[in-house]
């Protein structure tokens, strides 16, 4: 066990107000003795959050959300349209948006997106939809190696103007909007669904009918479906070929409205993840496992497969613990593939080992998570094979070590469960949890884990 504590890491500038502890440098996660029991309110889905305000913001009228997620994505996703001059007022977790017709206040300015993929890949669109402007979009230093090209040149060959600060396609780049073309655009689905949620977002306002072609499969389609699901509550109706791959939307402007959003399912997933382990039971009250559109609500699925009871209740679900997770199995992620790191950290406490697949896409997130998470694992003694779409997990002892986040939210979380069951793990730069889940810890503290911050 390496004695020192580790001086603070990561992309601090990334950090937003709502971030609750950027001074912590690491946290050690004692042992549980005990089945972890309780019920929680988990705080509501980044991916609906960031969708629900940019659409409010292109729309005609004042939009209510309810059900808000707090934390760095959705502040920088609020800082932005500030940036445009678009009015958004928060109250705990509600926010008015007044809605801007997709022609923004401010036609110039510097956008920072932090290190959100759904700001930046959600915003370029929005912006080249208007018919004047000139924006200069950063982000943070993973955001800019994040890919985002296939998008962007989908934007200039619908008319937009683009200018690159560093590499060609990538983060910082300057936007000049001459509102979109529409017609037949093309988008491959195999990097990130997020170019394709984007488009799909600003194109009820291209001057002609647009009509995407996607090309291969998409990586997590059911965010393409969130995505048009939303659209339709906003009030456009996009008309999607029998096989997925041709979508077609109507020309229009969202109308403003009221709205409830879901808690986030990804974040449930660490908390079911606690019951999993220590043979105990977490409700999770506001979700209805049956009708939501949030893909990591798949991991339910993979839990009952690892020898988990799931009860599917009227807008809850529970999650009761084995006395044994069961392993020995290969698993396809690719549909819920956030939830990857998650079932990796539950896999060495199965009766088996677990092979995870199809998510090759996942070394473009927050950091390379496939890579990184097999650094971290075999740092614990663990055994691990690496593959180019993913991981196998061996059953095992994790010894004590010094852990590191990556600056990865879903890391800092999903190495938290195996300090949970294995006491004298730390894990450096935990704060980048803010970027979905800022009282993560404190959370774990309410539910009586001994967590401590240094
Ligand atoms: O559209 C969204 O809200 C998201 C899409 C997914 O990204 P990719 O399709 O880029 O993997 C997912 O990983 C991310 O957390 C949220
Ligand atoms: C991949 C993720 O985030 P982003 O929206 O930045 O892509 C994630 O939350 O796991």
């Amino acid at each position: 066990m390496q004695p020192f504590i580790q001086p603070p890491s990561g992309d601090l500038e990334a950090r937003s107000p709502w971030s609750v502890m950027d001074e912590a440098k690491e946290v050690l996660i004692g042992k549980s003795s005990a089945p972890i029991r309780g019920d929680i309110i988990v705080p509501g889905s980044k991916s609906l959050t960031n969708r629900a305000l940019i659409m409010a913001a292109l729309a005609e009228g004042t939009t209510r959300i309810e059900g808000l997620l707090r934390s760095d994505d959705s502040y920088w996703c609020i800082q932005s349209l500030k940036q445009l001059g678009i009015a958004v007022k928060v109250e705990g977790d509600t926010a008015m948006v007044e809605g801007c017709g997709s022609k923004w206040p401010h036609v110039s300015g510097e956008i920072y997106v932090g290190a959100a993929g759904t700001v930046a890949r959600f915003l370029p669109a929005a912006l080249a939809a208007s018919m004047e402007g000139f924006w200069t979009l950063t982000g943070s230093k993973r955001m800019s190696e994040r890919p985002i090209g296939p998008l962007l040149k989908a934007l200039e060959e619908q008319g937009a103007g683009l200018t690159y600060g560093g590499a060609e396609r990538c983060l910082p780049f300057t936007l000049q909007a001459h509102g979109l073309k529409g017609g037949n655009v093309t988008l491959p689905g195999s990097t990130s669904s997020q170019f394709i949620s984007g488009l799909l977002l600003a194109a009820p306002y291209a001057a002609e009918p647009l009509v995407l072609h996607i090309e291969g499969e998409v990586v997590q389609r059911e965010y393409v479906e969130m995505t048009l699901e939303m659209m339709l509550t906003f009030g456009i109706s996009p008309e999607v070929s029998s096989d997925g791959s041709v979508i077609a939307v109507p020309k229009g402007t969202y109308r403003a409205q009221d709205i409830q959003l879901e808690p986030d399912v990804s974040t449930c997933g660490y908390f079911w993840s606690l019951a999993a382990l220590t043979g105990g039971r977490i409700r999770t009250v506001g979700i209805h496992a049956d009708s939501t559109r949030q893909p990591d609500i798949m991991l339910l699925g993979v839990l009952e497969r690892m020898g988990c009871t799931v009860i599917k209740g009227n807008g809850f679900v529970e999650v009761q613990g084995p006395e044994r997770l069961e392993g020995g199995f290969e698993l396809s992620m690719r549909e819920c593939s956030d939830q990857t790191l998650t079932v990796a950290a539950l896999a060495p406490f199965a009766s088996g080992p677990i092979s995870l697949k199809d998510v090759a896409h996942i070394r473009h997130h927050e950091c390379d998570r496939i890579a990184v998470i097999c650094t971290e694992l075999r740092k614990l003694g663990l055994t691990v094979k690496e593959a180019e779409d993913g991981l196998t997990v061996y059953p095992g002892v994790p010894a004590p070590a010094l852990l590191d986040s990556h600056d990865d939210h879903r890391m800092a979380m999903s190495l938290s469960l195996i300090g949970m069951m294995s006491g004298d793990i730390r894990i450096s730069n935990p704060g980048c949890v803010s970027k979905t889940c800022p009282d993560y810890f404190d959370r774990l503290i309410g539910l009586g884990l001994d967590v401590q911050m240094r």
